[in-house]
C-alpha cells in the first residue's frame, strides 16, 4: 500500500529501491560528488561551529528530487559528530508531536525535517521560538489546571529539505542561517557517481558505458543509480556481467530511456506546448492545467532542467519551446506568420 505521508515521487520508490539507495548513499563528505560550492561552504561552517563548540546554524537544502538533500543532511550530522533524528513535514501533526521530538534532542543534535514545506501552520509557528531561542512552551495538566510552561531545549540544528522552497513562508525562511540550493549534476560528475556505485555493487563497468548512462540521467544521481541497477541486470543476463558500451546502449534502448534523460512529464510538457499552443509562448498555469500538475511543481521541479538543457525558454509572454524540443520530438518547428523573418 502506498504511504500517504510520502510525496508521489517517493511512493514510486519500492522498498527494494529505497534499500538499494541507502546501501550506496555516501556517508562521508569525501564520497559526496559535485555541488562543490555548497560543500566548500559547509566545510567552513561546520569547522567554525566545532571550533566554537556550538551547534551548527539551521540549514535549508532545497532543489529538485534525487539531487542529494537527504544524503547531505546525514553527512552534515556525521561531520558534526552528532545524532540525527529524521522526520517529515506531514508526519508532525500537532505542536505536541514536535515538542516530543525537540525535547529528546541531545546537545547539538540534528533534527531533519524532510518536506518542510508541508508543515501545518500551527506546527510551523511553534517551531519559530525553538529555532530562535531554543525554547518552547508546553501545556501541562488539563481542564481548569491547564497552564503553559516554558522549557529550554538543548541547542540543536534544524535541517530542512524541500523540493518546493517557493511554498515556504518568509518567517520560516529567515530562520535558516544557511540556505543551499542543489543544482543538477554534470554528466562528468554523474559518471563518477556511477563509477563509485558500480564498485559498491561489485559490478564492472567501462568508463564510456558509465558516461553513456550519466548523459541520460537527467542530471540526477538517483536516476543514474537507478539506471545502473537495471543495466546491470541486462549485463548479467545477456553478457558476462560487465557493463560495456554495447550493453549500456542496448539496455537503455530496451528501457525506453530518452536520449537526453527526459522523463515522461518532461516530454508531456514539451508535447503539450507544441501541440496545444503552437510552441508557445504560453503561461505556466495554462501548461499546468493542460498536463494536470501544479504550476509550482512545474516551475520548481520540471522546468529548471528543461530550461538548463535548452528545450524551453522563458519569455515575457510565457514559456516557449526551442527548435531543440521540436527536433527531439521529431516535429517540424511551427512558424506562425508573425514569427517569420523572411
Ligand atoms: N553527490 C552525490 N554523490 C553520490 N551519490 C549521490 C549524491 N547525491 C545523491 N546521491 C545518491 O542519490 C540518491 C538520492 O539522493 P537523496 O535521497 O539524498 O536525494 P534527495 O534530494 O533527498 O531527494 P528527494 O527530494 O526525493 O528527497 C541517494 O541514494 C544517493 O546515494
Ligand atoms: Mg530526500
Amino acid at each position: 500500500m502506498s504511504n500517504p505521508h510520502l510525496r508521489p515521487e517517493e511512493n514510486r520508490l519500492s522498498a527494494a529501491e529505497r534499500e538499494f539507495e541507502n546501501s550506496i548513499r555516501p556517508k562521508e563528505i569525501l564520497d559526496f560528488a559535485g555541488q562543490e560550492q555548497i560543500i566548500t561552504n559547509l566545510k567552513v561552517f561546520i569547522k567554525a561551529a566545532k571550533m566554537r563548540g556550538e551547534a551548527l546554524d539551521h540549514v535549508l537544502f532545497h532543489g529538485p528530487p534525487g539531487l542529494g538533500k537527504t544524503t547531505l543532511s546525514r553527512i552534515v550530522a556525521n561531520e558534526m559528530g552528532v545524532n540525527i533524528k529524521e522526520t517529515s513535514g506531514p508526519v508532525i501533526e500537532k505542536p505536541g508531536d514536535l515538542a516530543g521530538l525537540l525535547t529528546n534532542l541531545e546537545d547539538k543534535d540534528v533534527l531533519f525535517i524532510d518536506e518542510i514545506h508541508r508543515l501545518s501552520t500551527v506546527v510551523e509557528e511553534y517551531l519559530y521560538s525553538a529555532m530562535e531561542d531554543f525554547r518552547i512552551d508546553i501545556m501541562i495538566d488539563s481542564g481548569p489546571n491547564a497552564r503553559s510552561v516554558q522549557i529550554n531545549l538543548n541547542p540543536f540544528t534544524l535541517i530542512g529539505a524541500t523540493t518546493r522552497s517557493g511554498l515556504l513562508t518568509a518567517p520560516l525562511l529567515s530562520r535558516f542561517g544557511i540556505k543551499s540550493r542543489l543544482e543538477y549534476y554534470s554528466a562528468a560528475t554523474l559518471q563518477q557517481i556511477i563509477w563509485r556505485a558500480s564498485g559498491l555493487l561489485n559490478t564492472k563497468i567501462t568508463s564510456d558505458a558509465a558516461g553513456e548512462i550519466a548523459r541520460r540521467s537527467r542530471g540526477t544521481p538517483r536516476i543514474a543509480n537507478g539506471l545502473l541497477r537495471r543495466v546491470r541486470d541486462f549485463a548479467q543476463v545477456m553478457g558476462n556481467g560487465v557493463i560495456d558500451m554495447e550493453i549500456a546502449k542496448f539496455s537503455l534502448k530496451a528501457l525506453n530511456v530518452d536520449e537526453y534523460g527526459l522523463d515522461e512529464m518532461d516530454n508531456r510538457i514539451l508535447h503539450t506546448i507544441i501541440e496545444n499552443f503552437k510552441g508557445g509562448p504560453v503561461g505556466i498555469t495554462t501548461i499546468a492545467t493542460a498536463v494536470g500538475e501544479e504550476a509550482g511543481t512545474l516551475e520548481e521541479v520540471y522546468e529548471p532542467f528543461l530550461i538548463q538543457e535548452g528545450f524551453i525558454k522563458r519569455t515575457p509572454r510565457g514559456r516557449e519551446v526551442t527548435d531543440k524540443a521540436y527536433t527531439h520530438l521529431g516535429k517540424t518547428p511551427y512558424r506562425g506568420s508573425g514569427n517569420t523573418l523572411f
